[in-house]
């Protein structure tokens, strides 16, 4: 692997940086001489920790403050009317409560750091003392919201959307510290700040910005027709786009406008039917084409632009494309985030609310953990693979019913299978058992919506539902036009009523407050050129530990990126085959997908071409599996077909048998549709008997205490009354607070690159 040497970093940085010279107006005292060991720095901080307890929130400086329309409850009210806030002027109100929630975390964070933390400003030699004290008054400069790159606001809205608040505060920390503190300054540093800048990403597509766009936004809960009506706009355009999140929409609606007689391309990672001279497109929402100007842009399930993994897909489609006209579809939530972006960008924003088209109705009674309950057109909803067949077979054994399964990891094409099967009359399947993957993209006929439980595991733990989950899954019960116009839901255990009710009762969720980013191939390039010897994980790491963001947007979640990327690092590769290669659809903890991504990673650095069949990867049995494991191996083998399928595009003269491809993945599918016939759940279903997650900080109590109910008592349920929320007066909309930052945080990583060496170097 050729690589390009450079000093240490460190060595440089202790070579460039004298001791402390703390500027006076800042910071008063020095770093105690001499107590660089981390032991000390750990005892420093664990004993000292009531040095930290001055930290109070600032006094209310009605001046700075935000809009703010959300209700809270009336002993939230009553608590800060004894502290002197005026609660009837919003922008106090929002600033007081914004500084009660970040409060505690922010103490925190000056009064024990973590090690991540010390070890960062460690980094750029500050240290012991001096990085007490750094911390202590950045922090109290927070909390009196006079640093304009770090608001009040914003890390409250961070801290709403558990976003890892160290994280948050780092880049704030590191400007503060290069404006205050003399002896922190480097050029090398600098640039990579200025690479890893995000704040005002509209700024990317100069195409649109000479557009003069109209957004339309069209909001309200599932079942109410916005997608109808904006897809009605992209019928009667003469070229048009439609963005969803998922395959299955993409393709629903090409066939949709196929069929109304008017020819329609398809762009989806892995499949593309495209022909010269057709002037309307259907597409997944990461292809999007941002280059072509459209009469009409749809875009479908906008509130996807708060999500930590795709959320930027969402955000480069609503600033980069090219349309007149860009309808959103999506919750209501979205409303102030996007009229903020619409300010940045200077489009016009025209908001139309929709209703329910049918009735929702909660059973009071809930479901009482009785399988003879169980009816036709009830769908059952639980969020592990081995309960859903568990369930099934439970099901199938109590009365004379027929089961469909729907889960996340089963093709696209088997999911539209299974609702196919369990919306149609004579199919003989009367019983849905499905994740959360109904939850968008299916047209199901259901009658009841049954949560066999309110939490689901997010790969580290068990988190309670959001509130956006819980009505979106809620909602697809009783849908417009089919035999159960009126839909209804209710929960296994009657301790989950409780907090069914309460998610359903909120009109009011707390709006979304940031939209997702990621980097470009272009701010990759540049960055690594200054950082010639660091491999991409650690690029990516330094990335998102740099990089600044203005409040109303965030950097995704790279976790998944960094452990392809981690994979593939021994592979010799370009950098940008790097960058592609780690957005790939690859589960990196699938034993067998990751060793097929390391197969088709040597393929292309090789540049040998690799046919699917030569690849020995896939095999696909000719007879239905029997078991819920070779079932998964099979799940695993369509997987691989859509990878290489998803290759193919990006690298066509490696990945050559495209058609070999279709074919195999079209008989998985096939298979895997048959075999879940006749698969009969091995595992015993037992019922869980739990009360109410308990979890008093999760996002869903956060999001019912923004709505001004009462969170979880823990008692059993029933229906519950609820507490009238305090509307509030003002509304306004929300100032930017993006400032061209002129300085910037030394750190070890000096690379000696010019920007040229990044594409010659193999990463
Ligand atoms: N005016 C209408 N005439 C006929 N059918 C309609 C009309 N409006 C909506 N529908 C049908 O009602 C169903 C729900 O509409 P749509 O998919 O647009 O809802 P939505 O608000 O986008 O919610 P979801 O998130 O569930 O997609 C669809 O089957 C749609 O075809």
């Amino acid at each position: 692997m050729q690589r390009l040497s450079r000093a240490p970093a460190f060595a440089s940085a202790q070579a460039v940086c004298p001791r402390a010279i703390i500027s006076a107006k800042h910071f008063q005292r020095h770093r105690s001489a001499k107590s660089g060991s981390k032991r000390i720095w750990k005892e420093d901080f664990s004993n000292n920790s009531n040095n930290f307890s001055h930290l109070k929130p600032a006094p209310i400086r009605i001046d700075s403050l935000e809009g703010f329309d959300a209700p809270v409850s009336h002993s939230m009210l009553k608590s800060f009317e004894r502290d002197g806030v005026n609660v009837k002027d919003s922008k106090q109100l929002k600033l007081a409560r914004d500084l009660l929630m970040i409060k505690v975390p922010l103490s925190a964070f000056a009064a024990s750091p973590s090690p991540y933390i010390i070890a960062r400003l460690k980094d750029i030699r500050i240290v012991d003392e001096e990085a007490r004290t750094m911390l202590s008054d950045y922090v109290n400069k927070v909390s009196s919201d006079s640093l304009p790159y770090m608001r009040v606001s914003a890390v409250a809205d961070a801290l709403r959307a558990s976003k890892p608040i160290e994280r948050f505060l780092l880049p704030g920390l590191y400007e503060f510290i290069l404006s205050n503190v003399k002896h922190v300054d480097d050029q090398n540093l600098r640039t990579l700040m200025k690479f890893s800048d995000l704040r005002i990403p509209a700024e990317w597509y100069p195409g649109a910005r000479l557009l003069k766009r109209n957004i339309i936004l069209h909001v309200g809960p599932t079942n109410s027709g916005k997608t109808y009506s904006a897809l009605k706009r992209l019928q009667e355009s003469k070229s048009g786009v439609y963005s969803g999140p998922l395959r299955l929409l993409a393709h629903e609606v090409y066939e949709r406008i196929n069929k109304a007689g008017t020819p329609c391309n398809l762009l989806t990672g892995e499949e593309r039917r495209i022909s010269d001279g057709v002037e309307k497109w259907a597409c997944t929402v990461e292809m999007t084409p941002l280059t072509k100007e459209f009469e009409v842009a749809v875009v479908d399930e906008i509130q996807m632009i708060g999500d930590e993994q795709r959320g930027w897909a969402w955000t480069q489609a609503l600033l980069g494309l090219q349309a007149k006209e860009v309808h959103l579809c999506g919750e209501a939530t979205v409303i102030p985030l996007v009229e903020r972006i619409c300010e940045m960008t200077g489009d016009t924003v025209t908001i139309h609310h929709y209703k329910r088209l049918t009735e929702l109705v909660i059973e009071p009674k809930g479901f009482q953990n009785n399988f003879n309950n169980i009816r036709p057109g009830d769908c059952v909803v639980t969020f592990s693979r081995k309960n859903i067949f568990a369930l099934r077979k439970r099901i199938e054994s109590v009365g004379n019913l027929k089961v469909a399964v729907i889960y996340g990891n089963l093709p696209p094409e088997t999911r539209a299978e299974q609702a196919k099967l369990f919306n149609s009359i004579d199919s003989g399947y009367d019983v849905l058992v499905a994740s959360d993957a109904i939850g968008m993209g299916l047209n199901l006929n259901i009658r009841r919506i049954i949560f066999e439980r309110m939490d689901k595991f997010n790969g580290k733990e068990m988190r309670p539902l959001t509130l956006s989950q819980i009505k979106q899954i809620a909602g697809r019960a009783g849908r417009f036009k089919t035999q159960y116009e009126r839909g209804y839901v209710c929960t296994f255990n009657n301790a989950d009523m409780r907090i069914l009710n309460q998610a359903l009762a909120v009109t009011n969720p707390l709006p979304l407050p940031s939209a997702g980013l990621y980097p470009t191939l272009e701010q990759m390039e540049k960055f690594a050129a200054e950082l010639p010897e660091e491999t991409f994980t650690g690029l990516l790491d330094k990335f998102e530990e740099l990089s600044r963001l203005d409040g109303d947007y965030f950097l995704c979640n790279l976790s998944q990126q960094k452990e392809t990327a981690s994979m593939i690092q021994e592979i010799d590769l370009t950098l940008s085959d790097r960058y592609t290669l780690v957005a790939a659809p690859c589960n990196a903890d699938n034993g067998i997908i990751s060793a097929s991504m390391m197969k088709f990673a040597r393929a292309i650095s090789s540049g040998d071409e690799l046919s699917l069949e030569d690849s020995k990867l896939v095999f696909v049995p000719q007879e239905p599996v029997k078991s819920s494991e070779k079932l998964r191996e099979l799940e695993s083998m369509h997987k691989i077909i859509v990878l290489y399928l998803w290759l193919s595009f990006r690298f066509p003269s490696i990945f050559t048998s495209v058609e070999a491809a279709q074919h195999l993945k079209t008989e998985s599918e096939i298979m895997i549709a048959r075999s879940l016939e006749e698969l009969n759940g091995n595992r015993k279903y037992s019922r869980v008997n739990r009360h109410a997650p308990k979890e008093m900080e999760s996002s869903l109590n956060q999001e019912l205490t923004y709505s001004g109910l009462d969170v979880f008592s823990g008692k059993d349920a029933g229906p519950i009354e609820v507490e009238k929320p305090v509307p509030l007066i003002d509304n306004d909309s929300r100032g930017h607070d993006v400032e061209d930052g002129r300085v910037r945080p030394r750190t070890p990583w000096h690379g000696a690159g010019g920007s040229d060496r990044a594409r010659e170097t193999k990463y």
